[in-house]
């Protein structure tokens, strides 16, 4: 299909404050019970959170997914934390209130890597997050979107409410703690924080801190959104369109950070998308076409609002602050360890995950990250299923 760059006018299917109650059962406080529904979005109420940044929210909700039965020791619960634009749905197939199928159902499932015969997963849609979990599109207390207002949330500060979610749904300890990407990151941040609260790590395709570097791939995603004039200094909620031009923009950006050179080279060549060449006569490339469909698929799923509190988080990312430095945060760490990089990778390079291993006390490769090579570079942690499986599955036998 050949796919135009329009500003898009269907409405987003991110979740809004009113549809957060038809969508799943009534929020629960109390603890995960046998019987409970599996895999399908219930909402824990934590209460107020004070953030890092001096702000509080007076009233967080978080939304999740479950699936497999909690042992009556509640000693096999495994909490799996999403990447940037991923959410609680991690497995099983697309439906209402799930625009896309599960971003991890090849490793997770019965008889999977993460088999839920045998273990409680957990995952929770990320504080800021627009699935479900309170974010800028949820409703401040005088009844508006936060929108803009909403604070400025750090890794940490969504650590502190996965937390606090643990408390709410009853699991005191964590049989391990799993992520890719910025669900990496707090995977990293949990191990420091609540160390007594979970036995095992993995951490995919992720760094020790954001760089500088890092740190500028995010930013002009930011900016991509912001000077779309739909964008409106965030209050676009009650407008007929959003800044759906920013936000497919801030998208092929970020595809560009996700994949490798010799993935894109490989697959699309200098082909063209149709019989009209793009060479002065209006035609795309495809590699063109194949941004445009991104970008314009993404902005019927995510709030653009969510984006930039999401990408501001990535972007507070340091294990090292106020704690002595990368090289000492890690030395707290005392969970067994599985640190997985990919050597294409060109957003989290490999050289970050070899700083997080060789600094482990615990990691199961002695020092040593667990190296793919693939070509589907940062992207490769959702894609290549059999060798992160393979990995995750030497972690849990550890
Ligand atoms: N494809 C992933 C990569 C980010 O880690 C996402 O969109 O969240």
């Amino acid at each position: 299909m050949d796919w135009q760059t329009t500003a898009d006018t269907v409405p987003s299917s991110f979740i809004t404050e009113a549809q957060v109650h038809t969508l799943g059962k009534p929020p629960v406080t109390g603890a995960w019970r046998e019987g409970d529904p599996v895999g399908e979005r219930l909402f824990a109420s934590i209460g107020a959170l004070a953030v890092e940044s001096g702000d509080e929210l007076p009233s967080v909700r978080i939304a999740y997914e479950s699936w497999g039965t909690l042992s009556p020791a509640k000693d096999n619960a495994i909490l799996v934390l999403h990447a940037l634009t991923g959410d609680s749905h991690v497995t099983g197939a697309h439906g209402p209130g799930h625009t896309n199928s599960g971003w991890w159902s090849a490793i997770v499932g019965p008889g999977k890597a993460i088999d839920t015969d045998r273990w409680f997963v957990v995952a929770p849609n990320v504080l800021g997050g627009c699935q479900g979990t309170t974010g800028p599109a949820s409703l401040a207390p005088d009844g508006a979107e936060w929108a803009a207002r909403f604070p400025y949330v750090t890794i940490r500060d969504q650590v502190a409410a996965q937390i606090a979610f643990s408390d709410a749904i009853g699991i005191d300890r964590w049989a391990a703690v799993v992520g890719g990407s910025m669900g990496g990151m707090h995977v990293l941040e949990w191990a420091i924080m609540a160390p007594e609260r979970l036995e095992r790590i993995a951490v995919l395709a992720a760094p020790p801190v954001t760089t500088a570097d890092q740190i500028a791939l995010n930013t002009v995603q930011m900016e991509a959104i912001r000077t779309d004039p739909a964008f409106r200094h965030g209050d676009f909620y009650d407008e007929l369109e959003g800044p759906t031009r920013g936000l497919a923009l801030a998208r092929r950006m970020a595809l560009l950070n996700y994949r490798s050179p010799t993935e894109l080279n490989e697959r699309f060549h200098r082909e063209w998308q149709s019989d009209i060449s793009p060479l002065g006569a209006g035609g795309r490339f495809a590699v063109e076409s194949y941004l445009d469909f991104h970008g314009n698929k993404f902005t019927r799923r995510f709030d653009a609002n969510s984006y930039i509190t999401l990408t501001e988080s990535m972007n507070s990312h340091d294990i090292g602050r106020g704690r002595g430095g990368v090289a000492a945060a890690l030395e707290r760490i005392t969970a067994r360890a599985l640190v997985l990089g990919v050597g294409s990778d060109r957003y989290f390079p490999y050289s970050g995950q070899a700083e997080i291993a060789a600094g482990l006390r615990t990691g199961i490769r002695q020092g040593e990250p667990y190296r793919i090579e693939s070509e589907y570079g940062h992207d490769a942690f959702l894609i290549e299923s059999d060798l992160v499986g393979e990995a995750i599955t030497e972690l849990l036998a550890a």
